[in-house]
């Protein structure tokens, strides 16, 4: 976040670093001035323009309201206030018109669903978008710099021939803990009662929101498989789609739709061995898509692979490229 908006076109003139009374004091760079970490209470947010919030969806759901009595704009990175029909959830390439609806609070989506509709959007607005099938390959980082740890230990325990521990992963709540190192974890974040984890609960919702304007719309059909795997940071995703316009739809009007697309890289030559991966895309804004080719079996069906930094374009980088775009429709006020 602090890179992210060192590096923003934002007018900033001020930054207030805030946190749990835990991380108060701290001293943290903010280009060439230390900025002290305050202990967030409510009036932390007098004559604040802009907050972003990424402290976890109670601290979010206690203090976004409090900013936005006091005159901020609050763009918040948790789900806690993604499926409330009052709050716009945003991938700016995808439905920024959505920000003209705030109230004060932007949600920021899951950074598996962001990639996601960013590599499909400009394949929709070409050929139209019925069906989505999707596999996801998440970078451990997307559970925490704990999770992190825990897969540098496994991995050298695993080297030295000693039995791997897991405390963290697949997620904290719950009760089983497995290894991640040379393993992949089928779940990511808690199983709901049809069977499917939370993360894909997510994906199916705040696609079906952010694409179709309604987390339950029947318009585009969703389904979702997340696991974890043991790659630092990055996320990968196999994506089936299928499209309205099948006798236009084919694969070179797909990469050109992708080639022009805001946001999105197009590396797609398997001839040559080209196609998106986590060690390239590490430190991009940018999300990588590849692999692109039809269906055997559905003449309206396609798949396509893409990769992007789930810290960066899944996190930091949307929030603040949220802000940017609420600046540039001078929405950074209250509605
Ligand atoms: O594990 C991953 O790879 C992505 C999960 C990201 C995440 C982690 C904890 C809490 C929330 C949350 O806000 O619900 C979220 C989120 O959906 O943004």
């Amino acid at each position: 976040m602090i890179q992210m908006l060192e590096e923003t076109t934002l007018p900033i003139n001020s930054v207030k670093l805030l946190a749990s009374s835990r991380s108060a004091g701290k001293q943290l760079k903010f280009k060439d001035q230390t900025i002290t970490v305050e202990e967030t209470v409510p009036d932390s947010f007098k004559g604040v323009d802009l907050a972003l919030f990424s402290a976890g969806g109670g601290v979010s759901k206690k203090f976004a309201p409090e900013a936005v009595k006091r005159g901020a704009v609050v763009v918040d990175n948790t789900s806690a206030f993604r499926m409330d029909p009052e709050v716009p959830l945003v991938v700016p390439e995808v439905n920024e018109k959505a920000l003209y609806a705030h109230h004060g609070i932007i949600a920021n989506p899951n950074c598996s669903t962001i990639q996601m509709v960013v590599s499909l959007e400009p394949i929709r607005q070409k050929f139209g978008l019925k069906k989505v099938i999707v596999s996801t390959y998440q970078a451990v980082s997307g559970a925490g710099n704990r999770a992190l740890q825990e897969l540098r230990t496994e991995t050298q325990d695993y080297l030295d021939g000693k039995e791997m521990h897991a405390d963290i992963l697949p997620t904290a709540g719950d009760k089983k803990h497995y290894p991640i190192a040379f393993n992949v974890l089928p779940q990511i974040d808690v199983f709901e009662e049809d069977g499917y984890s939370h993360e894909e609960w997510k994906m199916i919702h705040e696609t079906k929101k952010i694409m179709a304007g309604d987390m339950n719309s029947k318009a585009i059909k969703v389904t979702a498989t997340c696991a974890r795997v043991p790659v630092p940071v990055s996320h990968s995703e196999e994506v089936y789609f299928e499209v309205e316009d099948a006798k236009n739809a084919n694969v070179a009007g797909i990469q050109a739709a992708l080639r022009n697309a805001p946001g999105v890289v197009l590396q797609d030559d398997p001839d040559h061995q080209i196609y998106p991966m986590p060690i390239n895309a590490e430190g991009s804004r940018d999300t990588f898509v590849g692999r692109v080719r039809p269906d055997q079996e559905e003449d309206n069906a396609y798949h396509l692979w893409n990769v992007s930094d789930n810290l960066l374009k899944g996190a930091a980088w949307n929030s603040v490229q949220i802000a940017e775009h609420l600046d540039k429709l001078n929405l950074l006020h209250m509605q």
